[in-house]
C-alpha cells in the first residue's frame, strides 16, 4: 500500500529531468546563450559575456520550467572539439542548435555540421531547436532566412522549430524553451528514454 501511495505521490509531484544538448558552431554564441538562460530563470547573474571564453569541456546550467527540470549540456564547437558531440547524443532528450545569424560566411560550415548531427543514429527523432542567434545586431539575418539557408532535408518526423533569439538581451528565449518542453514531453524519444531509465 505504502508503495502504491509513493508512487502515485512519485507521479503527482516529482519533476521530470530533460537533458538538452546545446550544439553549434564555434562562437555561434552557446555559453552566452547558456548563461542568458540561467539568468532568466534562476536570477542569477550570469557570466558577463565579455568573461566568456572558447568552451573546450563542457558546461552544465540545470533550470526547472513548470513540471520539466532541463538539464543543459554546452560543449565546444571548434571544429577539432565537434567529434564529442557524438558521445552525449545517447543520453539527450532534445538539441539546441545555434547558428550565428550574423555570421553568413559561416553558414555553410553550420550547415554542414547540422547535417551530420542529424544523420547520427543516436540523436534519432530528438526534438530539434534551431536559434538563429545575434538578432540584437542590425545586420543579423531572419530566422526564415537561416532557415531557407540550411535548407534541412531529412527531417523526418522529427519535431523541430527556427527562432530568432539573442544570447545578450535575451529576445525570444523563453518561447522558444517552451516550445522545447512541450516538444519533449510529447516526443517519442522522451518515451524511449523513459523505458530505459529503471524506476528509482
Ligand atoms: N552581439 C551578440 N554577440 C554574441 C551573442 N551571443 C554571443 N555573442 C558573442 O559571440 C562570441 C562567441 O560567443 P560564445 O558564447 O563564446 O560562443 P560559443 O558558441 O559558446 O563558442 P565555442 O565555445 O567556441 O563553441 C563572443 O564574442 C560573444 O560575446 C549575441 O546574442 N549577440
Ligand atoms: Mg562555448
Amino acid at each position: 500500500m505504502f508503495s502504491l501511495m509513493y508512487g502515485f505521490w512519485k507521479y503527482m509531484f516529482s519533476k521530470t529531468e530533460f537533458h538538452v544538448l546545446i550544439l553549434g558552431i564555434d562562437k555561434a554564441g552557446k555559453t552566452t546563450l547558456l548563461e542568458k538562460l540561467k539568468e532568466l530563470y534562476l536570477n542569477l547573474e550570469g557570466l558577463p559575456p565579455d568573461r566568456i571564453v572558447p568552451t573546450v569541456g563542457l558546461n552544465i546550467g540545470r533550470i526547472e520550467v513548470g513540471n520539466a527540470k532541463l538539464v543543459f549540456w554546452d560543449l565546444g564547437g571548434q571544429p577539432g572539439l565537434r567529434s564529442i558531440w557524438e558521445k552525449y547524443y545517447e543520453e539527450a532528450h532534445a538539441v539546441i542548435y545555434v547558428v550565428d545569424a550574423n555570421a553568413p560566411t559561416r553558414f555553410e560550415d553550420s550547415k554542414s555540421a547540422l547535417e551530420k548531427v542529424l544523420r547520427h543514429h543516436d540523436v534519432q527523432g530528438a526534438p530539434l531547436l534551431i536559434l538563429a542567434n545575434k538578432q540584437d545586431l542590425s545586420s543579423a539575418v531572419s530566422s526564415e532566412e537561416v532557415a531557407r539557408y540550411l535548407d534541412l532535408k531529412k527531417l523526418d518526423e522529427r519535431l523541430y522549430m527556427f527562432e530568432a533569439v539573442s544570447g545578450f538581451d535575451g529576445r525570444g528565449i523563453k518561447g522558444s524553451v517552451d516550445w522545447l518542453v512541450d516538444a519533449m514531453e510529447r516526443s517519442k524519444r522522451s518515451e524511449m528514454l523513459r523505458s530505459r531509465t529503471p524506476a528509482a
